[in-house]
Formats: C-alpha cells, structure tokens, sequence
C-alpha cells in the first residue's frame, strides 16, 4: 500500500489537481498539511485521503492503487471491527446493542496515505500536529521512520516503528461511545531532517449517519454521560474543517455538568461549570492490557485531579493475536522494490495559498517489511507504550 501510494505522491500536479482543494467530505482529497486552508504552516506533510466504506472510492491512477487499496482496506477493517467486538466484550457490552448503536454494519472508513518530505526549518516543528482521530480506531503502517510521538502521562513518547506490524490508535468515537472508559489517544509527528517518513493510516468509525453519545449501559450515577451526542457526520466535518488543537472537537462536545465521582465528589461539585473539560487522554485505553488501572483527568484551568482504581477493561487477547494483516495480491506493499522514491519533483507543498515545488530528491527509506520478500504483517501493536 505504501508502494501504491509513493507512485501517487510522485504523480504530476495535473494528474492530481482534481482533487485538490474540494470539501472535507469530498470521497478523495489530496492536499498539504492537515486542513490546507487553516493550518499551512502547521504541518508539513502531503496527504491523500480517501473514502473506503461503506462506498468504495478510488483514484484512477496509479492503475494498481484501485486493487490494492481494495484489498488493503477490507483487510484492516476486519481487523479494526475484530479489535471493537475485543473491546465490546472486555466492557460487557452486547455486541449487537452496539453494533446497533454505531451502524457499524454501514461503518465508515477512510484511508490516508501521508508522506512527510525531510526538512529543516527552526520555524515548523511537525509533520502532524499533536492530534486525536475522529473515528474509532485506527490502523497505522509506518515505512520504518522514526517520528510518530503519543502523549502518554503528559509526556511526549517515541513510538518506534516495528517492522511487520500495524499500529492501533485509539480515537474520539471510541473514548465518547465508552463514556471515557477508552481515551483517544493524542498523537503527533515530528519532522525528519534526513529522510522522508511515509505512513498509511486507515480510520474506522461509526456510520456517518449514526448519532453517537455514551452508550446507556456505561451511564449511572457514578459515571454520568460526559458526551453530548452528535451525529458522526456533523463531527468529522467540524474536525476536519478546523486546525487541529489537540482534542479540540472532542472538547466541543464535552459534558460540564454532573461530574459527581467519588472519591474527589466534593471537589468536582465545585467545577461544575464550564469550561470544566474531562478526559484529557494520558493514557491509551489499550495500554489496560499491560495496565490493569485507567486514569482519568479531569482539568479545569490549572486544576487537574486524577481519579485513579477504575477497573480497566480487559482485552480479549485471542481477538489481537489471531488476526492480521495478509496482503492478498503480489503486488503488494511488502513487495521490494528500489529505491521507492526517486528524484521526482512534487508540486503539493503550499504555502499561504501559492503552490511550490518541492524537490524530494532525497529517497524514501524502504519499508522494514520490503526487505523481507513474501513476509506478511503479523502483528499489530498497539498504540501505546509499555514501561
Ligand atoms: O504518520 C503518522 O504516523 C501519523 C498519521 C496520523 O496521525 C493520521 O493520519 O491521523
Ligand atoms: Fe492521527
């Protein structure tokens, strides 16, 4: 798939001008940084991103990009929904309820290549700003450089790619259906001065006609709904049209009132207006597998108080182990191919409006997993770090 999308990234500006600049709910876009019209200089990176589920959408060039991106993306989903059903189960939520409640059956998925050119400049610091995805989970593949950071107890952690294996994030549809039991996790990319880092991240969410709240069963007086609901639609829009500050969209949407934990009940009952925000992520709900304890921030201000002892959900593990990413067709990812990247010159980096060229002289650094001829992804790790 990175190979696919390399071919795209390296296509002439006429071939990809048609789809730049549309709507964020356009089924293909193609643009610079993460929202081209607010956040330029923000994030230096090209990205392609396109509508898989429940219709299938696809750039007519590279030839291939149609195939492999078919199979790529059915195979991630049935990885991403196998993941969910773990995630169900270990909440003691009936499967059908919820597949019910998110639509899941018509869910959406959207795959983005990004490609993050080496540059040096004092003046950007990211490739990817530090973020939440809107959906629920999502399935990363790395070409094996270093950059991706998450935000783990309010610190910034390395993620380092492992070779073979598909990474698993945590998104805002996740931590707002869970009432907060599952966080999003906050995300960034640094950039590389020497090489290009390349990556292919697939989002499955809810259907984008689902209007999604906490789900009733993991609402009680304990644990209050800490979500307004919102159609799923609505929300990626909203997110997408905006700089990304952190979990700002999910903030927006975030319950101020009602907070009424204990042990800190007393305390809480005094930040009981806005802008009291809860659920900042610091930790990934999915690090529980290796954590057996859930932290909760709840911030105002500068106040910030950690509810601690909340039984984390288990993972089902033989959902995680049993599953992975077998690419169908020959022609895929993994297969070698050298150098990926070569001289080509891209028009896609802008700046304040004016295109530019920008020379990507330098070659990609293969893949870890294009070293291995006919190896296959087979583990996934997951978006988070152990200790
Ligand atoms: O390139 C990466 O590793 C992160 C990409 C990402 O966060 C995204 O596409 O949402
Ligand atoms: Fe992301």
């Amino acid at each position: 798939m990175l190979e696919a999308f390399t071919v795209l990234f390296g296509m002439s500006y006429d071939e990809k001008v048609l789809y730049m600049g549309g709507h964020v709910l356009d089924p293909i876009r193609i643009g610079t940084g993460f929202n081209s019209k607010t956040d330029l200089d923000m994030c230096w990176k090209h990205y392609v991103k396109i509508f898989v589920h429940p219709e299938f959408h696809s750039v007519t060039k590279p030839l291939n990009f149609r195939d492999i991106s078919k199979d790529y993306s059915e195979c991630t989903r049935a990885i991403g929904l196998e993941l969910l059903k773990a995630i169900w189960e270990g909440l003691g939520m009936e499967e059908s309820h919820i597949n019910e409640a998110l639509k899941l059956s018509s869910c959406f998925q959207n795959l983005t290549g990004n490609l993050y050119p080496p540059y040096q400049n004092p003046d950007i610091k990211f490739g990817f700003v530090p973020h939440s995805d809107h959906g629920l989970l999502t399935l990363l593949y790395q070409n094996g450089v270093d950059g991706l950071q998450i935000k783990h107890q309010d610190r910034w952690v390395s993620v380092k790619p492992l070779p073979n294996s598909i990474m698993v994030n945590t998104c805002d549809h996740l931590e707002i259906v869970t009432n907060g039991k599952y966080k999003a996790v906050l995300h960034r990319v640094l950039l590389n001065t020497e090489v290009a880092r390349m990556s292919v991240a697939t989002t499955i969410g809810p259907s984008l006609d689902a209007i999604v709240e906490p789900i009733p069963d993991l609402v009680n007086e304990d644990f209050p709904a800490v979500f307004r609901g919102m159609k799923y639609r609505d929300y990626l829009e909203q997110q997408q049209s905006n700089s990304l500050v952190e979990k700002g969209a999910l903030n927006l949407i975030s319950c101020t009132k009602s907070l009424s934990f204990s042990p800190f009940s007393q305390d809480l009952n005094k930040i009981r207006s806005p802008p009291c925000v809860i659920s900042v992520a610091t930790i990934s709900p999915l690090l529980c597998v290796a954590s057996p304890r859930l932290a909760i921030t709840v911030r105002r201000a500068q106040l910030c108080l950690s509810v601690l002892n909340h039984r984390a959900p288990p993972i089902r593990r033989a959902a995680i182990s049993t599953t992975s990413y077998k690419p169908s067709k020959p022609s895929d990812l993994i297969r070698p191919r050298s150098p990926l990247y070569k001289g080509s010159a891209s028009h896609l980096v802008s700046a304040k409006g004016r295109l530019r060229r920008c020379s990507a002289s330098q070659p990609l650094v293969r893949p870890p997993a294009a070293r291995s001829r006919g190896r296959t992804a087979t583990s996934i790790s997951i978006s988070s770090i152990s200790k």
